[in-house]
């Protein structure tokens, strides 16, 4: 059986959830127009549709996968569980008002909210008891203060420079951190998804490490392995110089030059830093 996997068309997730597809070895489409794409060869079948509806499918078994947002997930209420976090898209969802005039949750009572995610700001007062009324919009939410549609508002947050330029500012705590997540129906999967997932984690992976060759007295050895000791351990290879040893250690890419100071200062030269573009681990 073919895996269905649907992916945002537009918006914040669109670029960055086809970039990774890409880096994992699927086709993905060339024009933005093409609403589904079949990549025979990996047997997948990927189809483009609104962010805010891939819960919906997954949820319901229509499509097997999808790419979407964390707030957009609980936004819809879709019985679809999360499998792995993507590192992309990352946003707080916030509430805010005209700088200087709320500062705490307590204020929201009695308030007329304005918000494009009336499943998660709803969810939250409950929990919370809070008596507000929750009005949704499409979009833009941050215009509706001032034109008098609403008296506090409840939207994504990423630079916070929309809210800037709007006159707002954000109060109250956090309401949910969100990021791009792997989604399936959870429960049972098809036998595919396995190797969707170990691809996706691969480039995820690969991303955030790099990997590291130097040569090392084999005395120094033992400091060096507890500075880099690597996923499973250095890799160690024999030099043709005595008592020299070559080491090889995926390490962490955050970091990493400090790393090269570190193992310098402590011997091991000819450091080497290369990317890594795909792994299995
Ligand atoms: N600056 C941002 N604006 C909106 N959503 C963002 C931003 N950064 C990350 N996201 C995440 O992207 C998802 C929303 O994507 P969606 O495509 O629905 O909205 P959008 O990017 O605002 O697009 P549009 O409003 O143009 O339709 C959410 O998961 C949200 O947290
Ligand atoms: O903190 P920032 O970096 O400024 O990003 C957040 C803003 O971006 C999004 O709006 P978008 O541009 O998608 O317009 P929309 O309101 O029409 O969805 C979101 O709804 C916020 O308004
Ligand atoms: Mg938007």
């Amino acid at each position: 059986m073919t895996l269905r996997i649907a992916v945002p068309n537009k918006g914040s997730l669109s670029q960055a959830a086809t970039d990774i597809l890409r880096e994992s070895g699927y086709r993905q489409r060339s024009d933005s127009k093409e609403l589904a794409l079949v990549d025979s060869e990996n047997d997948v079948e990927f189809f483009y549709l609104r962010p805010r509806d891939i819960a919906l499918y997954v949820g319901e078994g229509t499509l097997d996968v999808g790419i979407t947002g964390r707030d957009l997930l609980l936004d819809s209420g879709a019985k679809a569980e999360e499998v792995m976090n993507l590192g992309f898209g990352r946003s707080r969802f916030h509430f805010a008002g005209p700088v200087g005039r709320y500062s705490s949750l307590q204020d929201l009572d009695g308030l007329r909210i304005a918000t494009s995610y009336v499943g998660v700001v709803e969810d939250y007062l409950f929990r919370h008891g809070i008596d507000a009324t929750v009005t949704r919009l499409d979009g833009a939410v941050e215009t509706s203060i001032q034109l008098g549609v609403a008296d506090v508002i409840a939207d994504v947050v990423e630079t916070g420079s929309t809210l800037r330029a709007a006159g707002l500012e954000t109060f109250g705590e956090v309401i949910l951190d969100s990021q791009a997540v792997l989604i399936t129906r959870g429960g049972e999967v098809p036998d595919d998804f396995e190797i969707f997932h170990r691809r996706i984690e691969g480039v995820l992976v690969a991303r955030s490490f790099v990997m590291m060759d130097y040569d090392i007295e084999e005395r120094h050895l033992e400091r060096a392995s507890e500075l880099a000791p690597g996923r499973e351990g250095p890799t160690i290879s024999p030099l043709g110089k005595k008592g020299w040893v070559a080491v090889r250690v995926m390490v962490p890419r955050a970091g990493s030059q400090r790393l090269m100071d570190d193992l310098y200062s402590i011997g091991a030269r000819a450091i080497l830093l290369t990317d890594i573009h795909a792994c299995r681990l």
